[in-house]
């Protein structure tokens, strides 16, 4: 089970700004979690910092004990929120270069690129370049890029920010379907990110966690839809959602 425990980090040196402040949390295993939390929250870091690409200053995470950046690059896969395209690279080349930078043989890496870009929807794309599609399919070559390892965790930041309504029920539906037997965790500021097939929710603001529970229970604290906007902001002490 992929752990964090009293995870603190902040960026810069000496008083820079505690961003996570003394964090506990477990990534529930076989289970899609939303972490909701305004802008600023420190979503994104605790993603970062869950992936191994960032190092906690007081704290640990760990899979089943191990707190080696080898086990976590292993085990966790993670979607940053700025997928970046690989200037001359086409879809099939980008995702087929993060496999073999993950230590896939070559032919192995073809293959699983060519079964996560099935994955994904793309095959349409395969041989376009990454910075000639739309923003949309550029998630998706993201979502392709974690897809590859085959982790078991997959943490994917703010996945549909930015796309229109069909493209997130599409990148929605891609996502059921996903196999990430450690757990999924899909960071969101929106509340009405609870409309897709979640099993718990997570709520981080200031750096606390202020709910970790299954969705039925966060449900169950407003009478509606309208009403959650309002729980969450209460929740969050500020009107961001
Ligand atoms: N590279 C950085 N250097 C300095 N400060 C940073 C850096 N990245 C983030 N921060 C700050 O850390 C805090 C948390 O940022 P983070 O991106 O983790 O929040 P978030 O919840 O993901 O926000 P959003 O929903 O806007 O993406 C913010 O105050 C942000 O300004």
């Amino acid at each position: 089970m992929l752990e964090a425990r009293d995870l603190h980090f902040s960026y810069g040196r000496g008083r820079g700004t505690l961003v996570l402040a003394g964090v506990d949390w477990q990534v529930a295993p076989g289970a899609t979690t939303l972490l909701l939390g305004p802008n600023g929250a420190g979503k994104s870091t605790l993603l970062k910092l869950l992936s191994g690409f960032e190092r906690p200053q007081r704290g640990s995470v760990s899979v089943a004990g191990d707190a080696s950046r080898d086990t976590l690059h292993r085990e966790v896969a993670w979607m940053p929120q700025d997928v970046q395209p690989a200037r001359g690279l086409t879809v099939a080349e980008q995702v087929e270069y993060v496999a073999w930078l993950a230590g896939l043989d070559r032919a192995t890496a073809r293959r699983r690129a060519g079964d996560a870009i099935e994955a994904v929807d793309l095959v349409a794309k395969r041989d376009v370049r990454t910075d000639r599609i739309s923003g949309g399919q550029l998630r998706r070559v993201g979502l392709a890029q974690a897809l590859v390892r085959r982790a078991p965790v997959l943490l994917l930041d703010e996945p549909t920010a930015g796309l229109d309504p069909a493209q997130t029920l599409n990148f929605r539906s891609i996502l059921r379907d996903v196999e990430a037997p450690g757990g999924v965790v899909v960071s969101t500021h929106q509340v009405n990110d609870l409309e897709q097939d979640v099993d718990r929710v997570t709520v981080l603001a200031e750096g606390e966690l202020r709910f970790d529970g299954p969705v039925e229970e966060f449900r169950g604290l407003g009478g509606g839809a309208d009403d959650l906007v309002t729980v969450f902001a209460d929740m969050v002490g500020g009107g961001s959602h």
